[in-house]
């Protein structure tokens, strides 16, 4: 039988959240502490644990058949495999940063400077892209270190919070790329493993969905039903159920979250009571 070989990073900040949501899609995972491959005992798919920075290239080679990788780190490696969806965790963007005191006015300063980067070829693409001759310094972690410590007159690292560039002395200058998880896939998938995958996009749009959306629940007088509905953006028709209480229904409806903001003064003066916000674990359409 065909299974679904997915590589993860093996500890770092993708794993949490990538185990999370083969989870959430119904997947168990078999797995013993230290163990670098793993099944799972409900599904075909096999679990690699690997390096971030080393996926990109095994999923090319067809040795994982997909993974859940930073984009990011796509770009900067430039490897033959292809984006199937954008998972939503591990948002953060890959700037130019300089030291907070310097009067920064665009890309130019750094003609003729040093910048350490983890990304050589990002940081190389977008200074040539804008003319810029700067000399690249490769260093693997802790790049924040080196306008401190001489080494250059610029960093270009991932910046999320910001906080390590602050406890720095440093700014964000230019913004490179924006960067999020994202599931990827190689080019050798055979037809049936094509189906297995379609499987879990299937579950994973159903977390995702949820995710964005809320099930709201409230009371209404009978006589305003009418009016409430009108302003509720839901997935159909919503539910209306009488309550205990002659002349009230409750109101049932799916909302996604940031429209509901929108419509809650308005439906709060419509005549809506008692209104519950509750979280949806899958949504299938
Ligand atoms: N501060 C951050 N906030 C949000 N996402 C981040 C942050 N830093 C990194 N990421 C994302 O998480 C991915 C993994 O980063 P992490 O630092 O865990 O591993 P790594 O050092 O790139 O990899 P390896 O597993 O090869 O040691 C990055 O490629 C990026 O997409
Ligand atoms: O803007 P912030 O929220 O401060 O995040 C940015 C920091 O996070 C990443 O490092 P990480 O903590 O992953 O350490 P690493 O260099 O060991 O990968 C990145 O390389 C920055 O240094
Ligand atoms: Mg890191």
């Amino acid at each position: 039988m065909s299974t679904l070989k997915i590589a993860v990073q093996k500890s770092g900040r993708l794993n949490d959240d990538s185990i999370g949501l083969l989870k959430n899609c119904g997947i168990h995972i078999d797995n013993g502490k230290d163990q670098l491959k793993a099944s799972a005992s409900n599904f075909p798919m096999d679990v690699l644990y690997l390096r971030n920075g080393d996926i990109p290239q095994y999923v090319e080679d067809g040795v994982a058949d997909i993974a859940i990788v930073g984009e990011n780190l796509l770009v900067e490696a430039g490897n033959d495999i292809e984006v199937v969806r954008k998972l939503g965790f591990s948002k953060c963007k890959l700037s130019l940063a300089v030291p907070k005191e310097l009067d920064y006015e665009g890309v130019q300063y750094f003609d003729g400077k040093r910048i350490a980067t983890s990304y050589p070829n990002t940081l190389q693409q977008y200074l040539d892209q804008h003319n810029v001759k700067a000399d690249i310094h490769v260093i693997k972690g802790s790049v924040e270190i080196a306008p401190n410590i001489g080494l250059a007159e610029g960093i270009c690292d991932l910046v999320s919070s910001g906080s390590t560039l602050f406890k720095n002395g440093l700014k964000e200058a230019d913004q490179i790329l924006i960067s999020e998880a994202v599931l990827v896939k190689s080019k050798k998938l055979t037809p049936e493993q094509e189906e297995l995958l379609d499987t879990l996009l299937f579950r994973l749009d159903a977390v995702q969905k949820g995710k964005k959306s809320k099930y709201v629940l409230m009371n209404v007088p009978n006589d305003k039903i009418d009016g409430v509905i009108n302003m509720l953006p839901g997935m159909r028709s919503p539910t209306v159920l009488p309550l205990a209480e002659a002349g009230w229904s409750s109101v049932h409806t799916v909302i996604e979250e940031g429209k509901f903001w929108e419509v809650i003064d308005q439906l709060k003066a419509a005549g809506a009571e008692g209104i519950l916000i509750v979280p949806i674990e899958k949504m299938v359409l």
